[in-house]
């Protein structure tokens, strides 16, 4: 260790939802938490956008928590690691410090029809070889050229040098470093790898990507490891001249504290949406059934390690829109109660295809339904409906991932705020025919960006001393006969071809 009077190390986790602040100590448990949400608005359907400067309040007032709830001051912490919500777009301005608009969040779709145009020239695969992504509304490139194409002034200044993009680990990052008065202004290879921007090889951006958007190489932030120290904190008096040391998009995050470090190890986090990380090494596998080509990570000068990763758009929400807009439920944990007071789905099948649909199928026209209705069903029979598209949507990114990599999984890690249910965990054994396992520490993406940020300071000294730190905490194992298995799936692939082709002219 660096200095023993150091004990801690702090992850501040900026996700979708709500900003964490969690303190670690050196076996990798959770000394205290500190967490708070922040407002979600929808100015029209299909946009989402969060305020940056809420998020930056809310960043520290939840750090400032985590050390109060432990009783420690900023001299007792190694190291401060960020983890993001990755893809979410915020643009601002060099001088004030302020944001030029909202950030555009990543399941937002406003900008379909610059998706679209883009595709028109080369369809929409035509950057995948070189930045491991299809061209979709997804990822943070179509985002920044919106603000530069919508928001009234931004594209001279941003031609002028006077503003600045980041995902919201560099927005946290740089006012975390000092901001105006001089903050850093870097993001890391795994974030950097979701714009659309990002040379997967060289790990530098490419400027013929960036002209064919029209997106000014001076707006984008330094690209850097993962894992180092990028400079000490000043914008923040609790955690003053503490090292800031690592940065990880949550997802590859929650990969890093999974300790999913070999080849071929995987896990799958449960959240607003599912994200499943294929660990692919230093071989960079460029997908041929619907998954993306991601950085894993890369800690100082060691190679980077790369990943196959199915992200899914809709998993958790949909149980938050089974609360807040049809008001089954007054909580999300209640879901479970009701789901198991049926003994199956009733026949009805539900594709959350809200924003288009997401890995394996990359389908904008798409919209969700509910199939299988009949005078028979009953809430219960939705809200088990409910439960059960997370674990078939995860099936179906798992048969991709065995597909691609030719050795097929057999246990998959978990993590995420859905892994509370047990219902939901049996069912996606079940579904999957291997084994589910989570650890004991389950807010695995905050324990990431704190391993990243802890091994560039010395408080830990590899990834083998990190994988001895996971512990298994429970395990689900398939109990479902295989014939059922797949007749489910059968009917879930039916369900999903009825959610295509909706969107045309006449649907917005
Ligand atoms: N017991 C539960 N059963 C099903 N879904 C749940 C349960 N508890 C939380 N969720 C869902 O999990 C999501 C929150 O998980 P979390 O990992 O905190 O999300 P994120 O990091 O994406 O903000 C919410 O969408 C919520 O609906
Ligand atoms: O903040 P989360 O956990 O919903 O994760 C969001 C993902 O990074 C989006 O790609």
């Amino acid at each position: 260790m660096s200095d023993s009077k150091q004990q801690y190390v702090i992850a501040i986790d900026q996700g979708t939802t709500s900003s964490r602040a969690i303190v670690f100590d050196h076996n990798g448990n959770i000394v205290s938490v500190g967490q708070k949400e922040h407002e979600q608005i929808f100015p029209r359907a299909g946009w989402v956008e969060h305020d940056p400067e809420e998020i930056w309040t809310n960043v520290r007032e939840v750090v400032g928590t985590a050390l109060s709830k432990a009783n420690l001051t900023r001299h007792d912490i190694a190291a401060v690691g960020i983890t993001n919500q990755r893809e979410t777009a915020v643009v601002w301005d060099r001088v004030t410090g302020k944001p030029v608009y909202n950030a555009i969040v990543w399941q937002d779709t406003r900008t379909q029809s610059i998706v679209d145009e883009l595709a028109r020239d080369g369809g929409a695969d035509r950057f995948k070889a070189k930045v491991g992504l299809p061209l979709a509304t997804y990822f943070s490139g179509t985002k920044i050229k919106w603000i530069l194409d919508n928001v009234e002034g931004a594209r001279e200044k941003a031609e002028k040098g006077e503003l600045m993009f980041g995902n919201t680990d560099s927005w946290v990052v740089w006012n975390l470093t000092g901001g105006v008065d001089g903050g850093a202004h870097i993001t890391d290879v795994t974030n950097a790898s979701r714009t659309m921007f990002m040379d997967l090889d060289t790990l530098q951006w490419d400027e013929t990507i960036l002209q064919i958007f029209g997106v000014p190489r001076t707006m984008l932030p330094e690209i850097r490891s993962s894992s180092e120290v990028y400079g000490t904190v000043h914008g923040s008096q609790l955690l003053r001249e503490v090292p800031v040391a690592g940065i990880l998009g949550d997802q590859q995050a929650a990969t890093f504290g999974q300790a999913a470090f070999g080849v071929g190890d995987a896990k799958n986090t449960y959240g607003t949406g599912n994200f499943l990380i294929f660990n692919t090494g230093e071989e960079k596998i460029m997908s041929e059934n619907g998954l993306l080509t991601t950085v894993a990570y890369k800690i100082g000068d060691a190679p980077q390690v790369y990943a196959l990763e199915g992200s899914i758009a809709v998993t958790g929400s949909l149980v938050q829109w089974l609360r807040d807009n049809l008001g089954i439920i007054k909580s999300a944990p209640e879901i479970e109660q009701l789901a198991e007071a049926v003994e199956d789905n009733g026949g009805v099948y539900i594709v959350p295809a809200f924003s288009g649909l997401f890995a394996p199928h990359w389908r904008a026209d798409a919209r969700g339904v509910i199939v299988g209705l009949t005078r028979f069903v009953n809430k219960n029979h939705i809200a088990r409906a409910a439960l059960e598209a997370t674990a078939f949507q995860t099936r179906e990114v798992l048969d991709a991932v065995n597909a691609d990599s030719g050795v097929p999984l057999t246990e998959l890690r978990v993590d995420g705020g859905m892994v509370a249910n047990d219902a939901l965990m049996q069912f996606q054994a079940d579904i999957l025919g291997v084994d589910v396992v989570r650890p004991e520490v389950v807010e695995t993406t905050a324990l990431g960006a704190a391993y990243a940020a802890g091994l560039a300071v010395g408080f830990w000294n590899d990834t083998a001393e990190l994988a001895r730190n996971w512990n298994e905490g429970k395990r689900w194992s398939p109990q479902m006969d295989p014939e059922e298995r797949d007749r489910q799936m059968r009917l879930w692939n039916k369900a999903v071809t009825r959610t295509f082709d909706w969107v045309d002219e006449d649907v917005r």
